[in-house]
């Protein structure tokens, strides 16, 4: 049977990466998706917003909803302090198996837990599975029409401490219109939006950051 466009991802990684060089991963996943298959990892562009958020915060605790191939996973993860590990979440398995192929060609298997499911059965779960208190991160990139009624589920469940930082993906493209009104209105929350474009597009999209005041 045909193979899929994560199982044709993978191959391009396996082929034109150099294993343990979680750079070279980054790379060779763009390009397929320049010159090969279109396919909606967060992309260079604003993964480059990514890298400089993650770099500011510095976090010890990472969450990222939406792990898909594991593009973002890997360029969260070789920014992490030694010791410090990030949980992703992802509900398609066939997307899962890809995605913790591609984190362990990168050789950050070590600093990644991938957990299989939904974003709102798991993060009422974080606190007893993971002993987690709140998160110092968060990369929003699953469903948009989720991105809302999981941050309702972070505040409820007491995930986020004074200064938690959220970052958003698509806000603009394919847009995320509750939450971006919910962020930029609440008073519990500090936000500014990064303008960039939609993955190895020319169409508008960008990142929101979001800081929770407590
Ligand atoms: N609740 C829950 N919990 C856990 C989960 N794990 C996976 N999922 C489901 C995630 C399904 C994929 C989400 N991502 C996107 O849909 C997405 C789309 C585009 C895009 C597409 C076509 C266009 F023409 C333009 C833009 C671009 C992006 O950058 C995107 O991130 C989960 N859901
Ligand atoms: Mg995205």
């Amino acid at each position: 049977t045909r193979s899929t466009r994560p199982q044709r991802m993978l191959k391009a990684v396996q082929k034109n990466a150099t294993k343990g060089n979680p750079k070279s991963v980054i790379s060779a996943i763009d390009y397929f998706c320049k010159h090969s298959e279109w396919a909606m990892n967060v992309g260079d562009e604003k993964g480059s917003i990514l890298d400089s958020v993650v770099t500011e915060v510095n976090p010890s605790t990472v969450l990222e909803l939406g792990t898909y191939c594991g593009y973002s996973t890997v360029r969260i993860a070789r920014l992490l302090s030694p010791g410090t590990k990030l949980i992703t979440l992802e509900f398609n398995p066939a997307n899962a198996a890809v995605a913790k192929q591609i984190i362990a060609y990168a050789g950050l298997q070590d600093k990644v837990i991938l957990v299989e499911g939904s974003s709102g059965d798991l993060i009422p779960q974080m606190k007893e599975r993971f002993g987690i208190t709140t998160f110092d991160f968060i990369f929003l990139d699953h469903w948009k029409d989720r991105y809302l009624p999981d941050i309702k589920l972070f505040e409820e469940c007491g995930l986020l401490r004074k200064g938690s930082v959220l970052l958003a993906d698509n806000v603009i493209c394919p847009g995320t219109p509750e939450y971006l009104e919910y962020v930029r209105k609440s008073p519990r929350y500090e936000s500014k939006y990064f303008p960039a474009h939609l993955e190895y597009t020319k169409v508008e999209d960008g990142l929101e950051k979001s800081v929770f005041l407590g």
